[in-house]
Formats: C-alpha cells, structure tokens, sequence
C-alpha cells in the first residue's frame, strides 16, 4: 500500500498549466519579489525561465496592479527581441511567468565582467534592441476598440468616423540589467513592470531606474515614448565607454546632470568609439524629444536609424529572423549567471519552490489576493491566442488603495540585499493620466568605473 501513495500523479497537460507540467532547475537571478529559475516543460522539453512571485510579498510591497499589468502587457507582446511571456499560472503562494530561457547573461553582468564593449558588438544590440522598441512603440498604434456588431447596421458608415484609440506602448525600464542574451548572443528587453500602455494624452508618472531617464521625465511635464531612445543611448554610451554620460552622487546632482550637464566624452573615446558612432549617442541623447534620434513620428524615427551609416554593417532584412552572427557569443561553458543565486538557494532558502495542489477554498482572501487571483489569468501560448487588454490595462486600480481617479498604488522598491545592490531607494510618484503606474527607482552610482 505504501508504494501508492508514493507513485507519481498523472499530469493532466489537457488542463489548464500549473507548476506540476514543468521540471525545476537551477536558479539563475533574483528580482524584487520572487527568483528566476530554469525549468524544463515535461511534455515538450523545452528549456524556459520561470519568473517567480511571491503573493503576500507582492500584496505587502502595494505590487499587486504591477504584476498584472506586467501580465496583461507580455501576453500582447511576440517579437523576437523581446523575452516572451509563453505561459502564466499562479498558485496559492506565487504568481509564475514562463518566459523565453536566455542562457548568455544579462549585460551588466557582461559589462561588469569585461569593463566595456567593442563599438561593433553595441552597434548589433542597438539594432536588435531598436527593432524591439519600434515593434513596441508601433504595436497596434490604431486600436479599434468599438465593436461594430453592437450597433444597428444603419449606424456603420457613420461609425467608420468614429475616432479611434490611439495605442502606444513605452517600456521605461532600459538599462543594461534588463537586456538579456540568448545562447548566441542576441540581444532582448525583459522586465515589463513598469512598461505602459497610453492614448493620445501624454504620461506624467516618473518611473524608471533614474540614472537611465530621460530630461522630459525628470521635468515632469508629459513625456511619450520618445524617452526609451534617450535610455538606449545612455545604455550604448556606457557599454562603449564603461560610464554613464550623466552621472551625480544624489539624486539631485544626477537631476541636474541629465537635465543641464553638456554630453561629454572619455578621453580616450575616440580609441573606443568612432565618430559616426558618437554621432548616434549624441543623437540619442538630445534633449529635445522631437530632435532626438530615432524619434520621429510615425515610425519614420527607426527608419532613419535603419538609414544611418553607422548601421551599414547591419542586415535589417534579416535582422528579425535572427540570422546574422552576433560579434559575441556568451561562453556556454562559464556560467552567464551569477553563482550566488544558486548557492543561495541551496542554503538558504527555507522555503524551497515545490508544486503543490491548490486549496479547493478560496472563500477568506484579502481583497488584493482576490484581485490577484481574478486578474493574474492563466496563459497558455500552445492553445491561447494572444490578446490586447487595452484600454483597461490603463487603469490597474489595486482593490486595497486605489481611488475613483484609478491611479495604480505604488510600488516601493529592490530590497536592500539584492546581491548585485544595484537600486537604492525607490519613492512612490503620482501620475495625473491614470495609466501611468507609479514609480521611480533611483540609483545609487556603485557600479561605476572612471576613466582619466
Ligand atoms: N528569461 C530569462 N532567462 C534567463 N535569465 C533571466 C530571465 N529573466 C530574468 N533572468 C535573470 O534573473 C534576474 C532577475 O530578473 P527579474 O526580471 O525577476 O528581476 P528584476 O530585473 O529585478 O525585475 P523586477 O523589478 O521585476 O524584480 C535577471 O537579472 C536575469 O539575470
């Protein structure tokens, strides 16, 4: 009798998925609220990132509309330079995002490793990553969101006038921690938390990690997604030169730098970077949102950048179908990762990841588990479509703090023992335009190195 209740159960990979369809395998990264580890799917064998959160942690930290809109956002999105969401599910502890495995590493990794980049490996991912924001600012930039079949037919030629929503997606969260390698060394964006949705009105909510801001946040005035090509620039600046181009010691001095400090140059820069290339960093980091490189309306911003010379080298017609050789290839053999997520998950952790069967009673949550439970859908990419959420993922009110004026609750920030210790304090901001969800990261300066 005793060998039943040790015999495995059956996998039901005809119902909805859940932890039980995948194999745990080792830890590779540590985010705000939960850990990332590599599984494998028992049915197909693919190799995925499991992206772990904890749900009290979650509901503790006011991250509840967060999660879900990181949710919603990465099941709208496919590209191949961005690090898809291929299944969701949660379970009474944690909300799980499966995402695309990339084995190569995360550029601060690399960058803390080698101290800089060649010009050439940089110029690859500003195109990979370009292609990435452009699909992301474009995605379904016209979004008819009335659906015409609830109108008397008389009504539709009149309805074709009807204005239509306008869509865009800015990302926010550029900087070279969340752009991640595949095993051959293509570059991708992760990390959708603070990504948005917006119409036509601008979005006023300072969010991001602050060193990678654009001026246009920091004035608080209205910014677009313009600023995600400033953040490429302050990243490409600082995988060439190994620095940022705006630096302070407190937030203030970095406030100012970013908003008055003339762009200035290593000394040695001309031996690490041509001039063409510091021609696009200088473009990119032009205070005037509407000179700014790559911003032009309509799409016709990363046209131009696909025209400029210092992308001659680039395929972009086959760019998208990943076939060009990357200049770097992450050694497979080094672990891209760092060791002490592992190390301390087998030492530490008291409470170590194990799929367990739901509690069939849901009747006392809180109201923000409830919300959770209720909007953190499961998503299967083998049997769902994807889908847009838009406009209502605008407006992510958390069930607890959230008020008529649907502002999102805050997300306070990285605790203190990320590992890496790259973010330091992280304040609550408040957004006029109601989709804006609420936060900045500002940075401590640790990881810099000087030159001459
Ligand atoms: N898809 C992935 N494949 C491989 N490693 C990943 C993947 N996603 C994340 N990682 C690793 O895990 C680390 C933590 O990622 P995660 O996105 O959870 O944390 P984070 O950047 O701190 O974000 P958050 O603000 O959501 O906590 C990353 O720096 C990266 O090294």
């Amino acid at each position: 009798m005793g060998a039943v209740c040790c015999r495995p159960q059956p996998i039901d990979f005809d119902g909805d998925v859940n932890l039980f369809h995948f194999v745990l395998l080792r830890c590779v990264g540590k985010g705000a609220f939960g850990k990332v580890r590599v599984v494998q799917h028992k049915q197909t064998r693919e190799l995925y990132a499991l992206k772990y959160i904890n749900k009290a942690k979650c509901v503790k930290m006011k991250a509840v509309p967060n999660v879900i809109q990181e949710r919603r956002l990465l099941e709208e999105v496919d590209h191949p330079y961005i690090v898809n969401l291929r299944y969701a599910f949660q379970d009474d502890e944690n909300c799980f995002f499966v995402l695309d495995l990339m084995l190569g590493g995360d550029l601060r990794f690399h960058l803390e490793r080698l101290g800089s980049l060649p010009e050439e490996t940089v110029r690859f991912y500003v195109a990979q990553l370009s292609s990435g924001l452009a699909f992301l600012h474009d995605n379904g930039i016209m979004h008819r969101s009335v659906s015409y079949s609830s109108f008397p037919s008389s009504d539709l030629p009149r309805l074709t006038l009807l204005p239509i929503y306008m869509k865009f997606t800015v990302y926010r969260d550029l900087k070279p921690d969340n752009i991640l390698l595949d095993e051959r060394g293509n570059a991708h964006l992760t990390d959708f938390n603070i990504a948005v949705h917006f119409g036509e009105r601008k979005l006023t909510g300072v969010a991001g990690s602050m060193a990678y801001m654009a001026p246009e946040i920091l004035t608080k005035r209205g910014y677009t997604y313009y600023i995600d090509w400033w953040s490429l620039g302050v990243c490409a600046y600082e995988l060439i030169f190994g620095r940022r181009p705006f630096r302070g010691r407190t937030n203030s001095d970095l406030t100012y730098s970013i908003s008055k400090d003339p762009l200035k140059w290593p000394e040695d820069a001309d031996k690490k970077c041509s001039r063409i290339g510091m021609q696009v960093l200088k473009g990119f980091l032009e205070r005037d949102p509407t000179k700014r490189f790559g911003c032009k309306p309509h799409g016709e911003g990363y046209q131009e950048l696909r025209r400029h010379p210092w992308f001659n080298s680039i395929d972009w017609d086959t760019l998208e179908s990943k076939e060009q050789i990357p200049p770097f290839i992450p050694d497979a053999k080094k672990a891209n990762f760092d060791a002490s997520h592992e190390l301390e998950e087998l030492l530490l952790e008291d409470n170590p990841l194990k799929a367990k069967a739901r509690k069939a009673n849901q009747d006392n949550l809180s109201a923000e588990m409830r919300q959770m439970e209720e909007q953190f859908t499961s998503y299967d990419f083998k049997k769902m479509q994807r889908r847009s959420y838009y406009p209502h993922n605008q407006h992510i009110i958390s069930t607890a703090t959230g008020t008529s004026s649907g502002m999102a609750s805050s997300r306070p920030g990285t605790p203190a023992n990320d590992l890496r210790g790259e973010h330091g304090i992280t304040i609550a901001g408040n957004s006029l335009d109601g989709g804006d969800s609420d936060m900045i990261r500002a940075e401590k300066i640790t990881s810099e190195k000087d030159f001459p």
